[in-house]
């Protein structure tokens, strides 16, 4: 009888076997993020949940380091300040968490990424919508059929799968690319 464990490594393998399908996706949305960088502007990143994770996850690689020794990046995750988080659902609502912050920091130029496996997040949504209101680029690292965020952003990543946990996986093999494509295309790796 196979093991759940042995279940989940068969089900990851067949996702990770379809994503030469999303690679031109990922060239252009690292090309787009270290042109921004390169510019001088900055990266707002937000999810909830596993994706909130995989949003400071993100921010820390550029601000803190990836691969090589380098200048810090601007990057700033949106779903780890406890007391913004607090504040604004509380006097605003929760559709409001990641959208107020984004109308605060979101300049031209700038570019919010919106990581929801579903698409569907009320307030991942909200944020995209104020973050190209304030003239900021809009990507979605998305799944499942992408969702309405899939038509709300300039660019996308639609991991190939129907499961959360699958598609949070792919999102982190994403990142990492990500990140190593910004050194890359920053002249520093
Ligand atoms: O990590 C997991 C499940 O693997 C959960 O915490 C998951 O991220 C949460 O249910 C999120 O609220 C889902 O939101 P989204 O990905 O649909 O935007
Ligand atoms: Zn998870």
């Amino acid at each position: 009888m196979a093991s759940l464990f042995l279940d989940n490594v068969e089900q990851h393998l067949e996702v990770m076997r379809k994503l030469p399908a999303i690679e031109a996706d990922v060239e252009r949305v690292g090309s787009l993020l270290a042109a921004v960088l390169l510019a001088g502007n900055k990266l707002l990143v937000c999810g909830n949940g596993g994706s909130a994770a995989d949003a400071q996850h993100f921010a820390s690689e550029l601000t803190g380091r990836f691969i090589k020794d380098r200048k810090p990046l601007a990057a700033i995750a949106l779903s780890t300040d406890s007391s913004a988080l607090t504040c604004i659902g509380n006097d605003y609502g929760f559709d409001d968490v990641f959208a107020r912050q984004t109308e605060a920091l979101a300049r031209p130029g700038d570019c919010f990424i919106g990581i929801s496996t579903s698409g569907r997040s009320p307030n991942v949504r909200k944020a995209a919508a104020a973050a190209r209101e304030a003239g900021a680029k809009v990507v979605g690292l998305l799944g499942r059929d992408g969702g309405p965020l899939l038509a709300e952003s300039d660019m996308a990543i639609v991991a190939p799968s129907e499961v959360t946990a699958r598609i949070q996986e792919v999102h982190i093999l994403v990142i990492h690319t990500l990140c190593g494509l910004i050194e890359q295309k920053l002249g520093i790796a």
